[in-house]
């Protein structure tokens, strides 16, 4: 059984019909990125995921159960962590207060502090600086962070490396091909095709609220086709 099953979901906002029928699953230990151009529908499946937006129709299976119409902090709970965009540090605690307020939601398998600092050395050396003062790619390492504390069987990525600097991208992607190597699990959503690809082991593209492929990354990375049609790259 896949950690993460999707059948025919559809979400609204309002009126407007956004996700048609939308297929995926994600295995346990297994890196996925969904891929499309703006506006597509990615942020929409994630949310639909995670119980932030509501699908009205369809299945969302997660460890066995099915989560679609639960409220977000019960899909939290029961493991599924979304890395939003926005990444979400409150920006008046300091980088381990940020830690300690997560950790009162912590799962019984979650990581702790020390593993935590270990993983990322850098929020050790910043944990006293508050959370506006980090640069983005320490916000970044501080809401993964987060999620590790919390109890992440799945993790969701929504654009980890917008806006951050290439050298800033690189050291976070070795830290998330690391955390995959150690046997986490991601969902990762992102413009940057390339990063994207050189993460996931699979990807899914979709195009106006339709999934119009799935392939393995190399298959995708091979098809240059798809990637004009889909990405315009
Ligand atoms: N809160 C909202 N209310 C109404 N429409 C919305 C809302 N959020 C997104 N949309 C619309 O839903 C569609 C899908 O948006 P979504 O954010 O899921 O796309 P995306 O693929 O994540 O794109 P991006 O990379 O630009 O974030 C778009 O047409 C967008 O305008």
């Amino acid at each position: 059984m896949s950690l993460l099953e999707v059948q025919g979901i559809n979400s609204h906002y309002g009126d407007s019909h956004i996700l048609f029928d939308v297929d995926m699953r994600v295995e346990a230990n297994e890196v996925v990125a969904l891929l499309g151009r703006n506006g597509a529908g990615k942020s929409t499946t994630l949310k639909s995921l995670m119980g932030v937006v509501t699908p009205t129709r369809g299945q969302v299976r997660f460890d066995g159960q099915d989560v679609a119409g639960r409220p977000p902090f019960e899909i939290a709970r029961r493991g599924m962590q979304l890395v939003p965009e926005e990444r979400r540090i409150i920006g008046t605690l300091s980088v381990h207060e940020n830690l300690k307020l997560a950790a009162l939601s912590a799962g019984r398998d979650a990581w702790s502090f020390e593993r935590v600092y270990e993983f990322f050395p850098r929020l050790q050396e910043r944990r006293r600086s508050r959370g506006k003062d980090l640069s983005g790619g320490e916000q970044q390492m501080l809401a993964i962070g987060r999620a590790l504390i919390r109890n992440a069987k799945l993790i969701l990525l929504d654009e980890p490396f917008e806006g951050l600097a290439p050298i800033i991208v690189r050291d976070l992607m070795a830290s998330c091909q690391q955390l995959a190597r150690e046997g986490q699990t991601f969902l990762v959503v992102e413009q940057n095709v390339a990063a994207a690809l050189r993460l996931a082991d699979r990807c899914y593209l979709i195009e106006n609220g339709h999934m119009v492929y799935e392939g393995s990354a190399e298959a995708l990375r091979d098809s240059p086709e798809v990637m004009d049609r889909y990405l315009g790259v």
